[in-house]
Order: structure tokens, then C-alpha cells, then sequence
């Protein structure tokens, strides 16, 4: 299978997934608030990821639960929880996004949301923000989508990798922009930050820079111009990457 159709593969089973409506049990929190919060010290944030496993390659080394690891990821720099909720390639649940409601912070669905249904099923497990990614979905989704997480009360963090998808991005009303360094379709780590930042420079909602970041790359300059980082498999491996932004001072 190639990895094009890992990921339509993915659309294709939540477009069939059984979809219990589940019991919220908060009001929606804002992770732009978040991150205004920790840009306003001068730092940049950290959405902290919870995944076991994915199709690049990952594999948790032990039988965690999201609540148990994110619960220890105590830093003034976290502004939210990223947790898996696809059960084929990422081992996630609705029942895992629903057990980290009480973490305090809000909570970011990752799931490859195509349908007004996906949405509403994020929301009754807990999801405060909501991702869509710009490369697999045409533009009237991506609005139409949006809309209706709004409906919801909740935030959309707007993910894209293929620079020709900025003009959209741009267009879209979400509440927050995500360049991921990772190329869907090829499985790929293709960055560009430099350009991307380049043409978000100028919008008025927070920008992420996603996938790929460790302590080992960690940069001023891969970071300059991103209000906020969203870290999985490094931190998953123990990376101390808290350590590592405050040594370069970002
Ligand atoms: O990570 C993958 O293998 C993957 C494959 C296909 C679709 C999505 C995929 N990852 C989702 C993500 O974007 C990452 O989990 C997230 O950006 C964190 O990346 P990392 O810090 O490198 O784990």
C-alpha cells in the first residue's frame, strides 16, 4: 500500500467508523488563549502529543496511557494536549481523548476529520480544538467544516504541508495555521519553514510548526516566526525538550 493510501485509507474508515456520542464533561477551552499566554513571556508553546504508535514508524516501547504520560508533562510552556483519537495506524480512541478531559488544558483531536459526524464525535469526547489538513480536503469542506466546529464552540487548528495550499490556508477562518514539516503523502520529512514563515508572517492567529522536532534539531531558526511547536515521538522517547528551548531561549 502506498502511503497516499495510508492516509486515504484513514478517510475512508472514518467515513465508516462507528460513532457513539459520548459524555463531554467541560465546557470548550481555548488554545489560542494558551498560546497568547506563553508568547506573552517571550516563550514559544508546546502542544505535547500522545500517539502509540504511526505509520512513519513510531511505536511506544510501553503500555501507557495518554492521561498518565500527559498528566506528567507539567511545564509553563504546555498550551495543550494533541491525543490521537485514529484506531487503525495510531492505536487511538475516542475513549482516550474522553479519559484526558481533566487535564487542565485543552485538548487537540487528531484525527483525520472529513465529515460533519467526525466533528461532532470529537466534541462529544472532549476535543477543544479540532484538526483539518488543507492537503486532503477541498476548500468548501474545509469551510463548511469549520463552520461547524465553531457551532460547537471549538477551535480548528488548520494543518497543510503543500505550500501551494497556503493561499487557502489562508482563507480558511480557522483559529490557528499548522505547517507540518512531514509530508503526508510520502511519509517524508520535507521542511520549509523558512518560506512558509515567509507567507504566514503577516496573520492575525497563532502558527505551528509540527512534526519532526527534537532537541537535536531544535533551533532558533527553524522556530522563529512559530508561536507554538506540536511535539509527539521525541518527547514519547524521552527527549528533554523543555530543557533544550530553554538553553537556546525561545
Ligand atoms: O507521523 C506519521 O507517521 C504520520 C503518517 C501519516 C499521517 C500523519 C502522521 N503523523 C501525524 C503528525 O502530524 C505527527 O504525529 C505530529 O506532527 C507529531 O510529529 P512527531 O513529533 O514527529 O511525532
Amino acid at each position: 500500500m502506498t502511503d497516499m493510501s495510508v492516509v486515504d485509507e484513514i478517510y475512508r474508515l472514518n467515513r465508516e467508523r462507528r460513532k457513539d456520542s459520548m459524555e463531554r464533561a467541560r465546557g470548550v477551552r481555548s488554545m489560542v488563549s494558551e498560546i497568547s499566554r506563553i508568547n506573552s513571556r517571550g516563550k514559544i508553546g508546546i502542544i505535547v502529543e500522545f500517539k502509540r504508535r504511526s505509520p512513519s514508524g513510531f511505536s511506544l516501547a510501553r503500555d501507557t496511557k495518554p492521561y498518565q504520560y500527559l498528566s506528567n508533562m507539567r511545564n509553563e510552556r504546555v498550551v495543550g494536549y494533541s491525543v490521537l483519537t485514529e484506531e487503525r495506524y495510531f492505536g487511538g480512541s475516542f475513549r482516550d481523548l474522553q479519559e484526558c478531559q481533566g487535564l487542565g488544558k485543552p485538548l487537540l483531536a487528531k484525527d483525520f476529520i472529513a465529515t460533519v459526524d467526525m466533528i461532532d464525535a470529537e466534541y462529544s469526547a472532549g476535543a477543544d480544538v479540532i484538526l483539518l489538513i488543507a492537503d486532503f480536503l477541498p476548500d468548501a469542506r474545509i469551510r463548511e467544516l469549520v463552520s461547524h466546529a465553531h457551532s460547537d464552540g471549538m477551535e480548528v487548528l488548520l494543518e497543510f504541508h503543500e505550500i501551494s495550499r497556503i493561499p487557502s490556508v489562508r482563507s480558511a477562518g480557522a483559529d490557528m495555521v499548522g505547517y507540518n514539516r512531514r509530508d503526508l503523502r510520502t511519509m517524508s520529512m520535507d521542511p520549509h519553514e523558512g518560506e512558509v514563515v515567509s507567507r504566514l508572517l503577516d496573520m492575525d492567529c497563532p502558527v505551528v510548526l509540527e512534526s519532526g522536532i527534537s532537541s537535536s534539531n531544535l533551533s532558533s531558526s527553524i522556530l522563529d516566526g512559530f508561536n507554538a511547536i506540536l511535539v509527539g515521538t521525541s518527547l514519547l522517547n524521552g527527549d528533554d525538550l523543555f530543557s533544550a528551548l530553554e538553553a537556546v531561549g525561545i
